[in-house]
């Protein structure tokens, strides 16, 4: 495998019972490259983080990953009636590569009192001592399925900069799933766009939105070769979220991360 990606994707597919839920899905991520895995409710998120953890087998096609995984699934998995503290000394006595100054650190960074239970923990405070027992790990690729779900704006801040310390700090890759595109808005570098288990969508951030526009143009114009990624037509105009092609000879703005993700949405949807 080349020797700066993190994750390789060829072809990958899962099949369940009822179909497809990851189809074709080919990829590459980017040692110290952050990632954000975004979709529709049922889009294949969920089941391509458990195949790249290697969880799950694939139904065909391969993927490939360097280094130590770790893995936090949507439902934060942690035994309840653990303390903190009990808890990182698990986290300790399960994985040899254990850093447990480093998860002290995040613990006392996420306000979790050591004596208490995970039971009677908030479910913000469930998923970042979920986090921390990922982090602790030191893991060269961290997967994150929707990990700031519940947490407060606060929480995700303290969240983001820790993940964004540890990519700074160690070359950590994170490929993190989440609905709220808002909120990855200053966390990910890089995008990964599922549209019924398909990549859509993929690439660096500021080079997918500098290759898009959105422009409000008459009901009836032509756009020629850019292609409408979305459009909403009012009386007698459009505003079109465009791929364009070349020069483009109207007046355009270009879509925030948000915006370019709900055009690419709303697309899959009207499919
Ligand atoms: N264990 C399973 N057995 C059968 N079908 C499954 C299983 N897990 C997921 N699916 C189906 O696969 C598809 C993709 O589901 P998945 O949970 O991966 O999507 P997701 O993008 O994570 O969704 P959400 O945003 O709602 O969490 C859905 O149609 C789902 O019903």
């Amino acid at each position: 495998m080349d020797v700066e990606f993190a994750v390789r994707a060829n072809g990958l597919g899962v099949r369940y019972r009822r179909g497809w839920a990851v189809r074709d899905c080919s990829f590459a991520l980017a040692r110290g490259t952050v990632t954000a895995l975004v979709g529709a409710n049922g889009a294949g998120k969920s089941t391509l983080l458990r195949v790249v953890a290697g969880l799950q087998e694939p139904t065909g096609g391969t993927v490939g990953t360097r280094g130590q995984v770790a893995f936090v699934a949507q439902d934060k998995p942690l035994y309840r009636s653990f303390t903190v503290a009990e808890t990182l000394r698990f986290g300790q006595a399960a994985n040899p590569s254990w850093d447990r100054a480093y998860a002290e650190r995040l613990v006392a960074e996420a306000g979790l009192p050591p004596t208490a239970k995970v039971h009677s923990l908030s479910g913000g405070h469930r998923a970042r001592l979920a986090l921390v027992l990922a982090l602790g790990r030191r893991p060269d690729v961290l997967l994150l399925d929707e990990p700031m779900a519940e947490m407060d704006p606060v929480a995700r801040e303290v969240t983001a900069r820790a993940l964004m310390l540890a990519v700074a700090e160690t070359g950590l890759t994170v490929v993190l799933s989440s609905h709220a595109v808002g909120e990855l808005e200053d966390v990910c570098d890089h995008l990964l766009l599922l549209d019924r288990g398909a990549v859509r969508l993929a690439g660096e951030v500021d080079e997918l939105v500098a290759g898009h526009r959105v422009v409000v143009a008459p009901r009836d114009h032509d756009f020629g070769a850019h292609e409408v990624v979305s459009a909403r037509a009012g009386e007698r105009q459009v505003t079109a979220v465009l791929r364009v092609a070349g020069d483009l000879d109207l007046a355009a703005t270009p879509p925030g991360l948000t915006e370019l993700v709900v055009a690419y949405l709303r697309s899959g949807e009207a499919a």
